[in-house]
């Protein structure tokens, strides 16, 4: 089977007109008709002849569209699936790159230690990412008062017993103007930040500064609304001078904090001439942060305040190109000058999840069959080669819950409601996708109250943000639900990134039924209960990091729906991505 199934000669993703190597890759779904268009035409604007330079370009594009930000040279043909191919010999093919124009001045074509080939966007935001954080200076050791001034304050935020493994990821960062901060759901992330902004307030107190400005940011909407209310929570357990020290802080998305500009989606108001204010800039949901992204915040942030990047580095990468998050833990953790903050135990997880979500990330898959199999109170299989009677069971009362407290019009009771359960699919499309499930589920609605569901907009609708719109204040990934108002009026209850939102349906452009959604979108949120609908084993999707990211969405109870084949495939098969970052940076 080829990898893009192009049996179809009309299919759109094979290139009309592509000769010779193109063509051949081309049809044999390796590269698609967008990889052969770009590539043809920065060759011929080049003067380049060689068509295996021309197949290395489409290669390079692809690996983009797939979340790499280069292309392994050396290893492409063995991971395209289709070694039989009329790949280049690599020694050749590395000849001709090293000789195109394309390699000339300025570069369209970059090559990294003979064998990893970017886009030179890619090449110069990964330069430019290790080159500024290797540029951040460490703070000043701490004088012996300042030490024992530190116990004394660690004691403070860290009272209760247990807390050894935060409060020795507080020195680490206390230590260092960058830090990563790693760990899996509930093993205290947001705890330690906590403390840890208490701690700094406090020492800029002693030594006569100001109260540091603090930024706290993240990827998505949903994700910033989530690190405020979590950080929230933590700061009130805080003794009151160190609430006092803190005073009110809020969460706002990464793109927020840098400054949207209208004209360009990759560039910001704050960058390099124009730093952000603040002393303190902490990004949570790291691992969704692309390295783009990463690039634009780390030129924006002021060399001397304090970085801390915290994320769980086994879940899904960024939508866009980049692991950078994965990259950092390895790269930084291999060099002498800086430590990563990893915190290992949980304090939340019922135990059973815990255990199905490390075995998972180990890719144990014998040991997450097993546990899998044994269910529990907080873990379930559904296995079933009709799944359908037990999804439904699982997932009508809470879609007509949904409906019955939109038209009551009780909004409170609504938004609560959706933070209950969530299907998650691995797919948009087909018979394990999104767009299935959403349909079932209203159908499910309509068999049960005896009303057909007419419009796209009807009370209970739980609704999915798909764009930001500034002017409305709705983010990418912020979730609402469709609330009936006193006079019968059908309102968009969304609830944004810092407060609630109450709009008319017309005004909410770009959204969409969230009955169910995917892994990917399910980022950055979580829920009481998250019922996995995994894939066939042949879906490409299906991934370790993918399952990882679905289950530790739950809070308190997982439910897996698929046979032991899917789970299994999905433990062993690893979303791989290219990426030279994690060794600049433990070379550099
Ligand atoms: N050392 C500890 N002992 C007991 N409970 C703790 C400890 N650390 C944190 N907790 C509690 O465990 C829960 C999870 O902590 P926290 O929110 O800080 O984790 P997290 O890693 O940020 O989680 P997530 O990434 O899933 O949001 C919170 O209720 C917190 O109060």
């Amino acid at each position: 089977m080829s990898l893009l199934e192009t049996e179809d000669p009309r299919d759109h993703r094979l290139a009309l007109g592509a000769g010779g190597l193109l063509h051949e890759f081309n049809e044999a779904g390796v590269i698609e008709a967008a990889d052969v268009h770009v590539a043809r035409r920065v060759t011929e604007l080049a003067g380049e002849t060689d068509e295996t330079v021309a197949l290395a370009v489409a290669l390079a594009v692809r690996a983009v569209r797939g979340g790499s930000v280069c292309v392994d040279l050396t290893s492409v043909a063995e991971d395209s699936g289709l070694p039989e191919l009329a790949w280049p010999a690599t020694h050749a093919w590395l000849a001709a790159l090293g000789a195109s124009p394309l390699a000339g001045d300025p570069p369209v074509l970059r090559l990294l230690d003979d064998r990893l080939l970017y886009l030179d966007r890619y090449w110069r935001e990964e330069e430019q990412v290790c080159a500024d954080l290797l540029a951040r200076p460490a703070p000043a050791p701490l004088t012996v008062e300042e030490e024992s001034a530190l116990e004394v304050a660690l004691d403070r935020v860290f009272a209760a017993a247990g807390y050894d493994e935060q409060r020795a990821a507080a020195r680490i960062a206390l230590a260092q103007r960058t830090t990563v901060l790693t760990g899996g759901p509930g093993t205290g992330k947001t705890t330690t930040v906590a403390a840890l902004l208490a701690l700094l307030a406090e020492q800029a107190e002693r030594s006569g500064g100001a109260t540091p400005r603090i930024a706290l940011a993240a990827p998505t909407g949903k994700a910033a609304a989530r690190l405020q209310q979590a950080v929230e929570e933590e700061v009130a357990r805080l003794p009151e001078s160190d609430r006092t020290r803190l005073g009110t802080l809020t969460a706002v998305t990464l793109h927020r904090l840098l400054g949207p500009r209208p004209d360009t989606a990759v560039r910001f108001r704050h960058h390099r001439e124009n730093r952000l204010p603040h002393d303190v800039v902490v990004v949570d949901e790291t691992s969704m942060v692309s390295l783009t992204m990463m690039a634009r915040l780390l030129e924006a942030v002021r060399p001397e305040a304090r970085l801390l990047l915290v994320g769980d580095p086994d879940q899904l990468a960024s939508v866009e190109a980049g692991a950078v998050l994965a990259d950092l833990v390895e790269g930084l953790g291999a060099r002498d000058d800086g430590r990563i903050a990893a915190l290992r135990t949980s304090h939340r997880f019922g135990e059973s999840i815990r255990r199905l979500a490390e075995a998972v990330r180990a890719g144990d898959a014998d040991e997450a069959v097993a546990l899998l199999e044994a269910g529990g109170e907080h873990v379930a299989f559904v296995s079933d080669p009709d799944p359908e009677p037990r999804l439904r069971a699982l997932l009508a009362p809470r879609a007509l819950d949904l409906v019955r407290a939109a038209e009551r019009g009780d909004v409170e009771a609504t938004l609560a409601i959706l933070e209950r359960q969530r299907l998650l699919c691995a797919h948009r499309e087909g018979p394990h996708g999104v767009r299935h499930w959403n349909r079932q589920v209203e159908r499910w609605i309509t068999e049960e109250t005896g009303e057909p569901i007419w419009s796209t907009w009807y009370a209970g609708r739980p609704l999915l943000v798909t764009a930001n719109d500034y002017g409305l204040g709705v983010h990418n990934g912020d979730t609402g639900v469709v609330v009936r108002r006193g006079d019968g009026v059908l309102r968009a209850h969304v609830a944004g990134s810092t407060r609630r939102l109450d709009l008319a349906t017309s005004r909410l452009g770009q959204a969409e039924t969230m009955h169910a959604m995917t892994i990917h979108k399910s980022q950055g949120s979580q829920a009481d209960e998250v019922v996995v609908l995994l894939p066939p084993p042949e879906s490409r999707l299906l991934t370790r990091e993918l399952f990882y990211t679905a289950i530790t969405r739950a809070r308190e109870r997982v439910v897996v729906v698929g046979g032991p084949d899917d789970v299994r495939a999905a433990v062993t098969r690893r979303a791989q991505r290219a990426s030279g970052l994690r060794r600049r940076l433990a070379q550099a």
